[in-house]
């Protein structure tokens, strides 16, 4: 995991990227951390790398609750407190008071995109456990319509789809602008 940072990184409020698996939020994450010159932090690399194994992986050998937990104790204690762009798993904001603790932390942005749009995105690979089923497309539906609640209280609502990657990195960084001024 990251080192927490020295303290004079608070001037500079992290960004924290969420929603449902496929949406950009590590593509987009990584865009907006160079634009910005912050450090780039992808909540399923720091753990997979944490760990020394896959997130599947982890999945499969430890159970889905053991992953939660090392998502909560990712975002609690487990990376600096400023100047970061912080890519969430998709699953990490629907945990119970994450994202109350993510809005505490930073400025939240919230990615999304149709089904149709997730469908096709997350077919290109096959590193995401939850979708390793026999009907992906329906799991996709059902996991987004139980989440979909939670993903649009988490933060500012910016859509990837229709838009090209340039398009989208412009809207988070104007939004991460205008809400950091406000951020105490
Ligand atoms: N306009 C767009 N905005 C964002 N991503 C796009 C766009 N167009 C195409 N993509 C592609 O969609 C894919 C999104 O995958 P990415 O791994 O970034 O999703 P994610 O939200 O991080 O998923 P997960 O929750 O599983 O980590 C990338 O391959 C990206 O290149
Ligand atoms: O939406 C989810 O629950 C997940 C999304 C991925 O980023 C990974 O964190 C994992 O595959 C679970
Ligand atoms: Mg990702």
């Amino acid at each position: 995991m990251a080192a927490v940072s020295e303290k004079s990184d608070s001037a500079k409020p992290n960004l924290y990227i969420v929603g449902f698996m496929g949406v950009g939020k590590s593509a987009i994450g990584r865009k907006v951390a160079r634009e910005l010159r912050y450090k780039f932090i992808d909540s399923d690399h720091e753990i997979e790398s944490k760990e020394g194994m896959k997130v599947a992986e982890i999945f499969s050998q430890r159970g889905e609750p053991a992953f939660r937990s090392m998502e909560r104790e990712f975002i609690e204690s487990g990376h600096p407190d400023g100047s970061c762009v912080v890519s969430c798993g998709g699953g990490l904001v629907v945990q119970e008071g994450m994202s109350d603790l993510l809005k505490e932390k930073g400025v939240v942005v919230c990615l999304f995109a149709s089904p149709e749009c997730i469908i096709e995105r997350t077919s290109r690979n096959k590193n995401r456990p939850l979708l390793n089923v026999d009907n992906p497309e329906k799991r996709v539906r059902e996991l987004l319509s139980e989440r979909e609640p939670i993903y649009m209280n988490a933060g500012a609502c910016i859509t990837t789809e229709g838009r090209s990657m340039p398009e989208v990195v412009r809207h988070v960084i104007r939004t991460y602008k205008a809400a950091a001024r406000d951020y105490a």
